[in-house]
């Protein structure tokens, strides 16, 4: 049967990157967009902002929604400090074999804790799994009509802490209006709009940083 994009993207590491070197990686990845096949990763132009943010909270903790094929994944990975707790987690089970091996062609998977499932039935449960307490780093890439009930959840189950940031992406195009309303008006949280491009494109899109309060 035929291959799918993840699985092609997946060939296109294999070929082009050389293992144990995520900046090679995230290469082969960015080439394979641009001049095989579009897809949904956060890309380099967004990315580096991502990878300033990263650098600038230097996290202990760091939950991301939505892995994809872990390209956001190995850029946040590679940044971290050793001892970093690192879960990322993804709804669909063929998305989530390809980042498992593309995670691991990277070298990081002693990192990274990648679980499946929806990111609804996940929150309320980390704590107890995996004996967080609360998330210095949140990067939102899943649903983007997820991004505010998720939100909520991080609150009702004391996720997050004075100071906690969380980074959304797309939150132009397809974009999250109502989470966009919600962090932007609420008291509890600062937020700021980084401008960038839907990735490998000249299309608008951005990343919204939101500094929660307490
Ligand atoms: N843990 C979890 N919980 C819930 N859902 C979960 C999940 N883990 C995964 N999913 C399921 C979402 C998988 C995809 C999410 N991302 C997107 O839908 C996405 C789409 C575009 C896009 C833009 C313009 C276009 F013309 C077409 C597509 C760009 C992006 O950067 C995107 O991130
Ligand atoms: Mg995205």
């Amino acid at each position: 049967t035929r291959s799918t994009r993840p699985q092609r993207m997946l060939k296109a590491v294999q070929k082009n990157a050389i293992r144990g070197n995520p900046e090679s990686v995230i290469s082969a990845i960015d080439y394979f967009c641009k001049h095989s096949e579009w897809a949904m990763n956060v890309g380099d132009e967004k990315g580096c902002i991502l990878d300033s943010v990263v650098t600038e909270v230097d996290p202990s903790t760091v939950l991301e929604l939505g892995t994809y094929c872990g390209y956001s994944t190995v850029r946040i990975a590679r940044l971290l400090s050793p001892g970093t707790k690192f879960i990322t987690v993804e709804f669909n089970p063929a998305s989530a074999e390809v980042a498992r091996k593309i995670i691991a062609y990277a070298g990081l998977q002693d990192k990274v804790t990648l679980v499946e499932g929806a990111s609804g039935d996940l929150i309320p449960q980390i704590k107890k799994l995996y004996g967080i307490t609360t998330f210095d780093f949140i990067f939102l890439d899943h649903w983007k009509d997820r991004y505010l009930p998720d939100i909520k959840l991080f609150e009702e189950y004391g996720l997050l802490r004075k100071g906690s940031v969380l980074l959304a992406d797309n939150v132009i195009c397809p974009g999250t209006p109502e989470y966009l309303e919600y962090v932007r008006n609420s008291p509890r949280y600062e937020s700021r709009y980084y401008p960038s491009h839907l990735e490998y494109t000249k299309v608008e899109d951005g990343l919204e940083k939101s500094l929660f309060l307490g």
